[in-house]
């Protein structure tokens, strides 16, 4: 049994994790959100790892709420950034894999071919700054079993996302404004958890590794809502809007399409596409 301690475990891709627990019997789990195990406390995860023989670190725990972070930059970073660093030096420490989560927030939106893990970072706001900190924080400590898997526009039946506002935005209203000039890959957040689980014991000492992981194929928020609602089977309008028609507090960037084919080559993972992801998840709502 592989011991492996997963963070932020009551958010959504906790939780995905967390579904999977009696499919990969090969690992002895240990979940907990901030009110077991704050990563913050570098002396308190320290010790957490060292007493309970921990081998594999799987970080979830992050500050994802987009718009607020605009007003809460130091706390997005507290979480994002310095407690990234500290959990990769307690992998370097105490020798663990770890896995970390980064977002296709940390580009600037200005490309028009899907981003690969070589293409130059800028981020747009500040969720994505404090993002892209961790991962330059990681990558400079460099634990030799390290790797960052960048994902985008997460959904699944847990937590808090797009999918399930929407769910429930249009079985309330007879329409909804949605953006449709901004394109990305949304992932179905259990498909990333059974990726993370299967190549774990894949990872083998190059130090630090970035890796892209979406769903195949592309949409904008717009496309994503249509789909939603079609196979949801609500009674509802999707009107397409503009970027600049539909204000919000974060600037999010216009193209965010990441291009997963490294991971896919190196660890022999098989990726389905966005809109088959979809309806098995809408499933699991029923
Ligand atoms: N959601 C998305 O669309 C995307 C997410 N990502 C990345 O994927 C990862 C997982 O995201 P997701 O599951 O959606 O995020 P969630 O916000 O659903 O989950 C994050 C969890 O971490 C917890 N947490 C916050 N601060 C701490 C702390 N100091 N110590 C321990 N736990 C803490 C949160 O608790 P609380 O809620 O109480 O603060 C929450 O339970 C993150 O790294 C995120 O940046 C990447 C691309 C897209
Ligand atoms: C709810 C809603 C959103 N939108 C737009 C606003 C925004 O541009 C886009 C998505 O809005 P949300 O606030 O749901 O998603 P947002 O918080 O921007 O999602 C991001 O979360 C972080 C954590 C990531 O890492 C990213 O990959 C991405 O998934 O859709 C509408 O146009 N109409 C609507 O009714």
């Amino acid at each position: 049994m592989i011991n492996v301690l997963v963070t932020g475990s009551k958010g959504q891709l906790g939780l995905a994790l967390a579904s999977l627990e009696n499919v990969f019997l090969n690992y002895n789990f240990f979940f907990t959100d901030k009110s077991e195990l704050d990563i913050t406390n570098f002396k308190a995860v320290s010790a957490f790892i060292s007493k309970n023989k921990i081998e594999v670190l799987i970080n979830c725990a992050a500050y994802t709420n987009v718009d607020k972070a605009e007003d809460e930059p130091d706390l997005a970073n507290k979480i994002n950034h310095l407690a990234v660093k500290n959990l990769a030096e307690i992998a370097k420490a105490q020798q663990l894999k770890l896995i970390h989560i980064s977002t296709d927030y940390v580009f600037d939106g200005n490309s028009n071919t899907p981003y690969t893990e070589k293409e130059n970072t800028n981020p747009q706001n500040v969720y994505g700054t404090s993002k892209l900190n961790g991962e330059r924080a990681l990558l400079k400590v460099n634990p030799p079993n390290a790797v960052i898997i960048r994902t985008a526009w997460l959904y699944s039946s847990f937590g808090k996302n797009f999918v399930k506002t929407i769910r429930k935005l249009s079985a309330e209203k007879e329409s909804i404004s949605v953006i449709s000039d901004q394109i990305g890959s949304p992932t179905y957040a259990c498909d990333l958890a059974k990726v993370i689980l299967q190549i774990t014991p894949l990872i083998k000492g190059k130090g630090a590794q970035i890796y892209h992981y979406a769903n195949e194929g592309a949409c904008s928020w717009f496309q994503f809502a249509e789909e939603i609602v079609k196979i949801s089977k609500n009674n509802c309008k999707i009107v397409p809007v503009t970027t600049a028609q539909f204000k919000t507090v974060a600037k999010r960037p216009k193209f965010s399409l990441l291009d997963s084919h490294k991971i896919q080559k190196v660890f022999d993972v098989k990726i389905s596409h966005w809109k088959e992801a979809l309806k098995i998840c809408i499933t699991q709502f029923k």
